[in-house]
C-alpha cells in the first residue's frame, strides 16, 4: 500500500507547535513575534501566498505586517525598506516575495537582509551555515524544511544507506535539499537540465525529490519501487476537461502513474505546498526566540 504523505496535516501540527511557542515567548517576554512580508507588483499567485503567509502570522500570534510596492518600484526603493525593516527591533523576520519583476536584482535584496532576520533561509551566510551543519544558529529555507519534515515521516532522522535524488538546483530549494538530504546521511545526487540520464538516476533512489517546474516529468518508470517520492512542483496546466480556459494544479511528478510504484509520495496539492508557510511561521518564532536570547525550539 502506498502512503500519501498529508501536507496539511503536517503543516497543521507545525503551526501548533509556533502557536503554543509564540504565545510562552509572549508570556515571558511580554513580546510577540513579528514578520514583515514585502510583496512588489500584482503578480495573482504572489499576492494569494502573501495573503497566506500574512494571515497564517496573525493566527500564529504574530504581529504581522504587509508592505504592498507598486511594480515600478526602484531597487533603492526596495533596498530603503529592506533597511528599515532590518532597523525595526519588532520586526523578527523579514520576507520578500520571490520572483521580483525582472529589473529588481533580486539577489542583491535578498542579501541586504540581515541574516538572523531573513527567515526564507536565502541570505548566503544562511546557506552557508546549511552547508556547513550549524543548525543552532542558521535559518533554513522553507520549502525543503517543510519537504524534510515529510521525509522524515516516512524514515526518521537517520537516512544512512539510503541514496536520494533531488532534480533541480536552485538556490531557493534544490541546493539546500540536498544539504538537509546529506545532513541526515543520505548518499545524495543532484540531478538537473544537463544530466545524462535522469530517469536511470531517479530508478536507483530511494527518495526522489523533484523541483524542475516541468509538468508531470517524472513518470512511473522513473520511480524504483517502494520509494519515497516528494513532489516539490506547482504547475498550473489547462484543464478543458473541466470547461473551457479552466486549469489544473499539478506537480512535477505524475502523481496517478507513480502512486502505487512509489511506497511513499506526496500530492501536489496538499503536499510540500502547505509546508512552506508551516516552516516560515517556525522560522519566525525560532528569529524571535534568538533575538530574546532564550533557546530556540525545534521543529
Ligand atoms: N520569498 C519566497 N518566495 C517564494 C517562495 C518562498 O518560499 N519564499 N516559494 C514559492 C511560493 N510559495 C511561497 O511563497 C508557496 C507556494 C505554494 C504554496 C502552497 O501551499 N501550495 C498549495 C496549492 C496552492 C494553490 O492552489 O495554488 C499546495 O501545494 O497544496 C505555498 C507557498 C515561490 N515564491
Amino acid at each position: 500500500m502506498t502512503t500519501v504523505i498529508d501536507g496539511k496535516k503536517a503543516a497543521a501540527s507545525v503551526i501548533e507547535a509556533v502557536t503554543r511557542a509564540a504565545t510562552d515567548l509572549e508570556k515571558d517576554t511580554g513580546r510577540r513575534p513579528g514578520l514583515a512580508v514585502v510583496l512588489v507588483g500584482t503578480d495573482p499567485a504572489s499576492q494569494t501566498y502573501v495573503a497566506s503567509k500574512s494571515r497564517m502570522a496573525k493566527e500564529c500570534g504574530f504581529t504581522s505586517v504587509q508592505h504592498t510596492l507598486s511594480e515600478e518600484t526602484t531597487q533603492e526603493a526596495l533596498m530603503a525598506l529592506v533597511a528599515e525593516l532590518n532597523a525595526d527591533p519588532s520586526v523578527d523576520g523579514v520576507l520578500v516575495q520571490l520572483p521580483l519583476p525582472k529589473h529588481l536584482d533580486s539577489e542583491k535584496v535578498i542579501q541586504s537582509i540581515l541574516p538572523e532576520k531573513d527567515v526564507d533561509g536565502l541570505h548566503v551566510v544562511n546557506a552557508g551555515k546549511l552547508a556547513t551543519g550549524d543548525s543552532e544558529t542558521g535559518l533554513v529555507s522553507c520549502t525543503p524544511a517543510g519537504a524534510m519534515i515529510l521525509v522524515r515521516s516516512i524514515h526518521g532522522r537517520d537516512l544512512s544507506g539510503l541514496n536520494a535524488l533531488v532534480i533541480g538546483r536552485s538556490n531557493l530549494f534544490g541546493k539546500p535539499m540536498a544539504q538537509l538530504l546529506l545532513a541526515a546521511n543520505a548518499t545524495v545526487t543532484i540531478g538537473h537540465s544537463r544530466s545524462r540520464d535522469l530517469p536511470a538516476l531517479a530508478r536507483n533512489a530511494d527518495i526522489l525529490v523533484a523541483a524542475v517546474g516541468r509538468p508531470e516529468m517524472v513518470k512511473a518508470d522513473w520511480v524504483k519501487p517502494g520509494a519515497t517520492v516528494i513532489d516539490v512542483g506547482i504547475n498550473r496546466i489547462a484543464a478543458p476537461e473541466r470547461g473551457e480556459g479552466r486549469t489544473r494544479l499539478v506537480g512535477d511528478v505524475a502523481f496517478p502513474e507513480c502512486a502505487p510504484v512509489a511506497g511513499a509520495i506526496s500530492p501536489v496539492p496538499g503536499g510540500v505546498g502547505p509546508m512552506t508557510i508551516a516552516m516560515l511561521m517556525a522560522n519566525t518564532v525560532i528569529a524571535a526566540y534568538r533575538a530574546e536570547g532564550k533557546p530556540a525550539p525545534k521543529f
